[in-house]
């Protein structure tokens, strides 16, 4: 049997875009020989420009995109996909983007399924969200975006299939911000500036493209509005008590390039507050969401080192789910949150699902 071709059109060729690329590129064989699933990326694309390969783009991708990329609106990207007859259309998005989640309906409504690592399109209003999913249904599409919270991590599913079931989900609670666990791990163990370790996060391409969306704690906010709405929770962005760790003379009212070189005016605060904790105690960022008093917080603590949360290390996420059947003890999901390597690996695992769905749909049609 031919293998079934897949045509993926990735908007993102940042820390995540770059690094999906190239494990496709390294696992090709193995999709072919183990999945019979042929990935391709006809249409490659950062924020300003695009590169057009219709037989899928090669090893040597960034120099070509370098060379060859030209400015794109959505339109010249549906009417390419059309005029060259791609199938199986996948539209992965690895941006932050919110411009370009206005994007998803029209891309749905023009036959692609969506995988995104953009966490914008779950946590606009409601009624977005709604419509969204409407069309998504109209045009018997998916959308899969298990990297909006603990990067790799089965968090989104996890938590869907507990409610699918009927269970009861009481509380969620924990580290969801891989950048800023990996701050406060190192900033806990190791004499060094706040600072320098935030540059060195942001440098590994842990932190989102603008690191104040970490520290304002928005992105925790984000992973826990996702999460509420997967168990059929009514609630916005704003229903969330956030406490920021930005300051109040270095917050977002501040231009980028501000930001980028006065970050030295983090190290004397973080200092005291490092300083000032009870003994052998450590800090972290954490979300809590309480389901039954419908209380959404994201706020920093001090915990005893000696705690689950205090012996976190590296970018490591740990979410505890509490629910009926469990009881007292959650279940709980530990491991690298942020990184690019771990995203991309669970980007690429959420277009082999979109992937094996149109299996199925093919194999229903040709039965027919
Ligand atoms: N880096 C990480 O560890 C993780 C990242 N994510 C999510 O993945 C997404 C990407 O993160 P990174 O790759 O680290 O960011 P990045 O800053 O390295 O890359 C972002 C890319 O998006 C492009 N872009 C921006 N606006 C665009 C637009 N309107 N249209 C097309 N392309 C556009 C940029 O040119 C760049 O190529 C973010 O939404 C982030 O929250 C999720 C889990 C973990
Ligand atoms: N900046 C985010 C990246 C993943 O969502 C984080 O650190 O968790």
């Amino acid at each position: 049997m031919s293998a079934l071709r897949i045509n993926i059109v990735l908007f993102g060729i940042g820390n995540v875009g770059s690094t999906l690329i190239n494990q496709v590129i390294e696992s090709q064989k193995f999709f072919l020989e183990k999945r019979n699933i042929e990935l391709r990326f006809p249409i490659i694309t950062n924020s300003t420009l695009a590169f057009f390969e219709k037989g899928g783009i090669k090893n040597q991708w960034e120099a070509n995109f370098a060379q060859s990329a030209i400015p794109f609106r959505i339109e010249d990207i549906i009417e390419y996909v059309q005029e060259q007859q791609l199938e199986n259309l996948i539209a992965v998005d690895a941006t932050a983007s919110s411009d370009i989640v206005k994007n998803y309906i029209p891309l749905i409504q023009n036959g692609f399924d969506i995988v995104s690592a953009n966490k914008k399109a779950n946590t606009l209003h409601t009624d977005f969200y709604k419509e969204l999913r409407r069309n998504l249904k109209k045009f018997d599409k998916s959308f899969l975006y298990e990297t909006n919270v603990g990067a790799g991590l089965p968090v989104v599913q996890t938590i869907k299939e507990l409610h699918f079931s009927g269970e009861e989900i009481t509380k969620i609670r924990g580290v969801f911000s891989g950048s800023v666990s990996y701050i406060f791990n190192r900033f806990s163990s190791e004499e060094l500036p706040f600072s320098k370790i935030l540059a060195e996060a942001e440098k590994t391409g842990l932190t989102e493209p603008d690191s104040r969306e970490d520290l304002s704690g928005n992105d925790v906010a984000r992973k826990l509005l996702i999460l509420a709405r997967e168990i059929e929770q009514q609630v916005e962005f704003s229903d969330i008590t956030i406490s920021s760790l930005l300051l109040p003379n270095l917050n977002e009212d501040n231009s980028k390039a501000e930001y980028s070189v006065n970050k030295q005016l983090f190290d004397k605060p973080f200092h005291i507050a490092k300083i000032t904790q009870a003994d052998n105690h450590v800090l972290r960022y954490v979300g809590e969401f309480d389901i039954k008093s419908k209380q959404l917080e994201v706020k920093l603590i001090s915990v005893p080192k000696s705690s689950a949360l205090g012996q976190l290390k590296g970018a490591d996420n740990l979410i505890e789910i509490y629910t009926k059947s469990y009881g007292e003890l959650p279940i709980v999901i530990q491991g690298a949150g942020a990184g690019k390597q771990v995203t991309a690996r669970g980007v690429l695992t959420d277009i082999l699902k979109v992937a094996e769905t149109i299996k199925i749909k093919e194999a229903v049609w040709l039965s027919l």
